[in-house]
C-alpha cells in the first residue's frame, strides 16, 4: 500500500525530463535485431515492458548491451530458436509487434504472458498474419501463442481496429514477405513503424490522406542511431498535474510530439488548459520543451475519431473531466477495455470512490464535473494497470484526504520513477 498526499498549495514547480518513449523503444530493438550492422539507442525508456522485449530478443540469439545511458543491438545475423517460452510479462505492444516479426521466421516460438496480457486478445493479429501464410495457435484467442514461422506473401489489409500494434505487426511481417504488403486505416494511429523502418533505409509509402501504407517486402535494414524522445504519454500525467494543481508552473523539456501522438496536448487546450510547446530541432521523431501552468477547465466531448490520438492518456481526460465546470462525454473508446485492464471499468471504479460523478458507457464515459462530493473511500486501486495506477497519484494531489493505492508498483511497466519524479515537482528542487 502506498500513501499519496495532496501537493502543496505552493503548487507543483521545477522540470522534469521523462523517460524514453516507450513505443520507439520496443521499436528500436526489434528493428535493431532485423538490422545489417549495429544500432546503438539512446534515451532507451528502461521499464519493465521495454525489458521484457529484449530479454525475448535475447533469447532469439540477438546479442544486445545494456545499460542506463545506452543500449547497443549487434542485428544482422539470424535470429535463432529460443529454448524457453518468451515471457512478454505485461507488454500488449511487444507481443504484437514479435507475432508479427516471429511470423517470418523459420523455427516454433512461444509466446507467453501474465494474467492480465493473457486476456487481451491476440486474434486481431494471428488472423492477418494467417492470411499471410504463418502458423499461429492460440488459447482461444489469448496467449499462450505458438508462432511457426513460414515463409509469407503480402497481403492487402484494411484495419478492422484502429491499432498501431495491428499495423505494425502486419508491416513486420510484410517486410519480410513475397511482395508488396497494403494496410489501409479509417483512423490514423501511431506511425513510429512507418518512420523508423524510412530511417533504416525501408522504402514504403503513406498515401497523402495517410490511410494507405504501401511497403514492398524483401528488403534489407540498415542499422542507424535511435535517439528516443521523452514519452509523451508519460508527460501527460505532469501536464494534467500541472493543470489541476492551484499555483503551479513546471516545464518538460524534450518529449516527442509526434502529430499521432499529440491527442492530449489538444484535448487539454480545448478544455481551457495553458500549455505553451516550443519545437526543438531533432533529426528524428519531432521533440520539443513544453511549459505548462495551472487552469480552470471546461467540459469536452470527444467521438471515436479523437480517440486514437489520446487513447492511453483517457484515465487522465477523466481526470481532468471532473475537474472541468460542466459535463463531459467521451465515445469512441471501446479499445479501453482491452487493455491492461478493462480501462473504462476501472477509470470508472477508482473515480468514484473520489466521489467523482462517472457513468460507464459502452464504448466511454460521462463525468460532471460540478457535481464531485467528498472521498467515499481513499482505498485505491489500479488493479495492476500502470496508467490507472499514475492518474491515481495525479488525483491524489488534489484529493481531499491522503490516498492509499494498491498496487502502485504497476508504475513499472511504463515509468518506474514516476513517484519520485511526481515528488521532486511538488517540492520544486528542480526549479
Ligand atoms: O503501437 C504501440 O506502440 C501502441 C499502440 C496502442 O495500442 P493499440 O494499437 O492496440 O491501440 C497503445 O495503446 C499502446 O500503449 C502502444
Ligand atoms: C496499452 C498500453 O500498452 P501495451 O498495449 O503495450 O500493453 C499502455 O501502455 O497504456
Amino acid at each position: 500500500m502506498t500513501v499519496l498526499t495532496a501537493a502543496p498549495a505552493t503548487g507543483l514547480h521545477g522540470h522534469v525530463r521523462v523517460p524514453g518513449d516507450k513505443s520507439i523503444s520496443h521499436r528500436a530493438l526489434m528493428l535493431g535485431a532485423l538490422a545489417k550492422g549495429t544500432t546503438t539507442i539512446t534515451n532507451f525508456l528502461s521499464s519493465a515492458d521495454c525489458l521484457s522485449t529484449l530479454e525475448a530478443l535475447r533469447a532469439l540469439g540477438v546479442p544486445i548491451t545494456y545499460t542506463e545511458q545506452q543500449v547497443t543491438v549487434h542485428g544482422g545475423g539470424r535470429l535463432k530458436p529460443a529454448h524457453v517460452a518468451l515471457n512478454m510479462n505485461n507488454a500488449g505492444t511487444a507481443t504484437r509487434l514479435l507475432m508479427g516479426l516471429l511470423a517470418a521466421q523459420p523455427f516454433t516460438s512461444c509466446l507467453v504472458g501474465d494474467a492480465s496480457l493473457s486476456k487481451r486478445p491476440m486474434r486481431r493479429v494471428s488472423q492477418p498474419l494467417a492470411a499471410m501464410g504463418a502458423a499461429i495457435d492460440l488459447d482461444a484467442g489469448h496467449l499462450p501463442a505458438v508462432i511457426t514461422g513460414r515463409p509469407l506473401k503480402a497481403i492487402d489489409y484494411t484495419l478492422p481496429v484502429a491499432s498501431a500494434q495491428v499495423k505494425s505487426a502486419i508491416l513486420l511481417a510484410g517486410l519480410q514477405a513475397a511482395g508488396t504488403t497494403i494496410v489501409r486505416e479509417a483512423l490514423p494511429t501511431r506511425d513510429h513503424t512507418e518512420r523508423m523502418l524510412k530511417a533504416f533505409g525501408v522504402r514504403l509509402t503513406v498515401s497523402a490522406d495517410r490511410q494507405t501504407i504501401a511497403l514492398p517486402g524483401g528488403q534489407p535494414l540498415i542499422a542507424t542511431p535511435v535517439a528516443v524522445p521523452g514519452d509523451m504519454s508519460s508527460a501527460a500525467f505532469f501536464i494534467a498535474a500541472a493543470t489541476i494543481v492551484p499555483n503551479s508552473h513546471i516545464r518538460l523539456p524534450q518529449v516527442g510530439i509526434n502529430p499521432t501522438r499529440t491527442g492530449f496536448l489538444q484535448i487539454v487546450r480545448r478544455m481551457g488548459g495553458n500549455i505553451k510547446v516550443t519545437p526543438l530541432e531533432s533529426a528524428g521523431e519531432p521533440l520539443a520543451d513544453l511549459e505548462v501552468t495551472d487552469t480552470k477547465l471546461q467540459p469536452i466531448d470527444l467521438a471515436a475519431a479523437d480517440i486514437p490520438a489520446v487513447i492511453d492518456e483517457l484515465p487522465l481526460v477523466a481526470l481532468l473531466a471532473a475537474h472541468a465546470n460542466g459535463v463531459s462525454h467521451i465515445h469512441g473508446a471501446e479499445e479501453l477495455r482491452v487493455k491492461e485492464t478493462d480501462r473504462i471499468q476501472t477509470i470508472v471504479s477508482e473515480l468514484r470512490k473520489l466521489g467523482v460523478a462517472i457513468e460507464a458507457y459502452a464504448d466511454g464515459f460521462v463525468i460532471d464535473g460540478r457535481k464531485t462530493s467528498p472521498i467515499t473511500d481513499a482505498h485505491v486501486d489500479s488493479h495492476g494497470d500502470h496508467r490507472i495506477a499514475m492518474m491515481l497519484a495525479v488525483a491524489a494531489l488534489v484529493a481531499d484526504a491522503p490516498l492509499e493505492l494498491h498496487d502502485a508498483a504497476a508504475m513499472t511497466v511504463s515509468y518506474p520513477d514516476f513517484l519520485t519524479d511526481l515528488e521532486r515537482l511538488c517540492k520544486g528542487d528542480l526549479r
